[in-house]
């Protein structure tokens, strides 16, 4: 009854006022809890392509073609691909498959074109890039004008020993990003992180209270720490911060040097897993909503308990020194 007579007020005035008339408008004076979710955050499909990555980077490219290409006719306003998804993933191979990111390297080319021909936010998983004689693990984003809006260099390297298990380091071969990466979209603000990122609560944190709706993530977790983690750090991320959360693996290739997890996910504001997948190629779909997102704030009102009188100050943890 109530939405009904503000409904019928707001329509009076709408003739009066063509800003009043846009699509933006009228979605959040339909949402009774709009003021819950960031003023900019819309719905949309998003599709995080399980990409089947393989040693030749011509094929790969195409191959990420035409899984978007299926991923847009099934409705997909963004896509997602993964970690390295143009070359395999091994300190071995960085300094082989890199590319300085200019409008005539293959890959920024390949992103470009297929984001401005299928008019679609691409996310543009990861590649080794070469820059100033160093190499580092980046993320491109294009809009679907083809325009490139974001750069993102993996901040936290992936420098791990799990005893008899798995070693991996990649600060061997490659440079940390310094900086965090939030894009605009016209959906709302996503911030974008890269695999070993997800792990590091205070980036989606600082993303989420920068007005960011939902982390992005290409990564590759592995057979030991992805049956560990890989579900865990999303949900964690969704749930601490009342944001979606996209994880995109490539598929699992047992013929290669690393064994990806697979299991790209998609998990709500709520902390639920919205739609995931196996280890094998593929596509995970979900359709973000923005009153999902209010619900759940309405729910649990995270966003006015925090006491940040309490603890606004963060220091480094100090070990002993021996
Ligand atoms: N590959 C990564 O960067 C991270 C990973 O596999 C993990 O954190 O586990």
């Amino acid at each position: 009854m109530f939405t009904n007579v503000t409904t019928s007020f707001w329509q009076g005035i709408r003739k009066t006022n063509p800003f009043l008339l846009s699509k933006s408008f009228s979605y959040r004076m339909n949402h009774f809890n709009a003021s819950l979710v960031p003023k900019d955050f819309r719905p949309f499909r998003i599709g995080l392509i399980q990409l089947a990555s393989t040693s030749n980077k011509d094929e790969n490219l195409k191959n990420a073609r035409s899984q978007i290409s299926e991923a847009v006719q099934n409705g997909s306003k963004m896509v997602v691909l993964p970690e390295c998804f143009n070359s395999p993933y091994g300190n071995q191979y960085f300094n082989e498959y890199a590319e300085t990111i200019e409008k005539t390297s293959p890959t920024y080319n390949t992103l470009h074109s297929i984001a401005k021909e299928l008019k679609v936010y691409v996310f543009g998983g990861s590649i080794p890039e070469r820059k100033d004689g160093e190499l580092y693990n980046t993320s491109m984003v294009f809009n679907p004008y083809g325009d490139l809006i974001g750069i993102h260099r993996k901040i936290h390297l992936f420098d791990v020993d799990f005893p008899g298990k798995m070693t991996f380091r990649e600060s061997e071969t490659l440079k940390s990003g310094n900086s965090m990466t939030i894009v605009e979209t016209e959906f709302g603000k996503i911030g974008l992180g890269i695999c070993y990122d997800i792990r590091f609560p205070e980036l989606a944190t600082v993303a989420a209270r920068n007005g960011c709706s939902m982390m992005i993530y290409p990564g590759a977790f592995n057979l030991t720490t992805g049956p560990l983690h890989w579900e865990l750090l999303a949900r964690a991320r969704a749930v601490d911060n009342q944001i979606y959360v996209a994880s995109c693996s490539p598929a699992r290739d047992v013929s290669a040097t690393y064994h990806a997890w697979g299991h790209s996910t998609v998990v709500g504001p709520d902390g639920v897993v919205l739609s995931t997948m196996d280890e094998k190629p593929g596509i995970v779909y979900a359709d973000i909503d923005p009153e999902k997102m209010a619900s759940i704030r309405k729910s649990i009102s995270l966003y006015t308990q925090r006491r940040f009188d309490i603890y606004s100050e963060t220091k480094p943890l100090k070990l002993n020194e021996n």
